[in-house]
């Protein structure tokens, strides 16, 4: 078959300021193909992307849709029927129903103005015709992240759109959602639809793709079947290295001594999603809390650092109760955190990474608040360097760095008031596999110094370095898990099944 690609780019350069993004990189996806596209954070996927979308006009090179020029950068209209993205960020608008949201500026209208019984019903046959079963009159903001990425998906295919850009699609799903979410991909795929899956789980890219890019440092490496690349060898693609990933096991290191303090001691907690959840964390622990994403398991943390007021129970911190329900006051009294979504609780985009790193300690670098500049800048390059942030330099922006690299200096900041307890939720989301390796040598080092840490994560590889896991679901703690466990009994207990054997 001799069939155009779908998408062609060639060529593609872009600079922003100092910083190559990308570098002469060419990129062919075939029709009916999920291809994968890889790399470390900041190797420069998400500016393929914006190139590829219509976002941004590359400084060299050109994008071709189905052996065609792509439109002109003002074209909206002809970007969107030839490609969209489904971002981890929702593009819809919440207080928006989801029929008006499919239908934004162009609902049909009547002899009175906006038809909505015409509106609700072309929504209604469009979700059906793609078979998605979401209610057309229900607001978008409260659509599960599963079910917003499919409205999304079904408004691009409205726009006439066959070339779906999925951003890390699985990064806030629980292992039965990617399930499904795969199952849909495959059947959009019979249909006709193509698919550019961007993801740092790679079993992901093996499971679910036929072809894959990879991207190193702003360049193309290779391209190829993803039959032809093991796990291992994409590992080298990306990192230019050999050798495999290490991340350290707690069950490969001694059990904490018996007699260790209590750091923290969560007594009888109860809130809107869970109850009754007891449990103590010691020094120089690690505490891993596993759960799907109905477990309750992020609120339980979140109740925690005091971003959520519980309706019983407490919290204590070397014996002493936390006030409920506030922030400041735990992070005062010792506790750091990396939240659960680092856009909205994490970080100031519009400030630099010294900023930022810093926020949370300005009163120890100087008097009254006034940091001097070269303190500042000195932690904040310590930070750079220690957690490998891909950066032009302590004052770049934020806003500026790589999804996987804002989180790395979320983990800096949590970590830059010398907190005695972590607790972080998903910490290596959108961290590249071996970035992961390094953040979680970074937890094992605070661990060894005594420091206690908390970890929330939906991914096993981030429990691995925890000395036990306890499994919440449906807001009651059901299992501990010494250091050593299984995938498989792990899992089982996530998910309420019995395993056979
Ligand atoms: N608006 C911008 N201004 C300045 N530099 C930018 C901007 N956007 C991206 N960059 C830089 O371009 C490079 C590529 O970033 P990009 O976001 O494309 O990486 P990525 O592969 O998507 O990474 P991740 O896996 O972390 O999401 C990085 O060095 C980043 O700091």
């Amino acid at each position: 078959m001799t069939a155009e690609p779908v998408v062609r780019a060639h060529g593609v350069g872009k600079r922003y300021g100092p910083t190559v993004a990308l570098h002469d990189v060419s990129l062919t996806v075939r029709p009916g193909e999920s291809h994968a596209l890889v790399g470390r954070n900041g190797a420069g996927k998400s500016t393929l992307v914006s190139i590829l979308t219509g976002l941004s006009k590359p400084d060299t090179g050109a994008v071709e849709f189905g052996g065609r020029p792509a439109p002109a950068l003002g074209d909206r209209e002809g970007w969107r029927s030839r490609v969209a993205c489904v971002y981890q960020h929702s593009t819809v608008i919440p207080h928006l129903t989801v029929a008006e949201n499919l239908f934004l500026n162009r609902q049909p209208t009547g002899r009175f103005g906006i038809s909505w019984s015409r509106l609700r019903r072309q929504a209604a046959e469009l979700l059906e015709s793609w078979r998605v079963a979401v209610d057309p009159d229900v607001p978008a903001g409260e659509l599960s992240v599963e079910d917003r990425q499919l409205v999304e998906i079904a408004r691009a295919l409205s726009y006439g759109a066959r070339f779906i850009v999925l951003d890390e699609p699985t990064a806030q799903l629980d292992s039965q959602a990617i399930e499904r979410l795969f199952v849909r991909m495959r059947e959009l795929q019979a249909s006709g639809v193509t698919f550019l899956f961007i993801s740092h789980h790679l079993q992901e890219v093996h499971e679910v793709c036929q072809a894959v890019t990879v991207l190193r440092d702003a360049r193309h490496v290779v391209t190829a079947g993803v039959d032809e690349l093991s796990r291992a060898q994409l590992i080298d693609a990306m990192t230019g290295e050999e050798g495999g990933l290490a991340v350290a096991d707690a069950a490969d290191r001694a059990p904490l001594p018996a007699g260790a303090d209590a750091a923290l001691t969560v007594e009888d907690l109860s809130g809107d999603d869970f109850a009754g959840v007891s449990f103590t964390l010691r020094r120089g622990e690690v505490l891993g809390l596993a759960g799907s994403n109905a477990s309750g398991k992020h609120q339980v943390a979140e109740t925690v650092y005091g971003l959520r007021a519980p309706s019983g129970g407490r919290v204590l911190l070397d014996g002493a109760a936390l006030p409920a329900g506030d922030v400041g006051a735990a992070l005062r009294a010792g506790i750091g955190c990396v939240p659960r979504d680092r856009h909205h609780q994490g970080l100031v985009l519009g400030l630099s990474i010294a900023d930022n790193a810093t926020m949370t300690v300005l009163d120890r670098l100087g008097p009254a608040g006034l940091a001097p500049p070269k303190a500042r800048e000195a932690r904040a390059a310590t930070a750079i360097a220690d957690y490998g942030v891909v950066a032009a330099g302590p004052e770049q922006e934020v806003s500026a760095l790589s999804g996987g690299n804002q989180q790395k200096v979320v983990l800096a900041r949590a970590l830059a008031g010398d907190p005695r307890v972590l607790v972080l939720i998903n910490p290596t989301a959108g961290v590249d596999v071996k970035s992961k390796e390094a953040l979680l040598a970074v937890v094992d080092r605070v661990r060894a110094e005594g420091k206690a840490v908390l970890i929330v994560s939906d991914e096993l590889d981030d429990l691995r370095p925890a000395d036990r896991v306890l499994v919440l679901r449906s807001g009651r703690l059901v299992a501990e898990h010494q250091a050593g466990w299984s995938d498989g009994d792990l899992v089982a207990d996530i998910e309420g099944v019995e395993l056979d054997d």
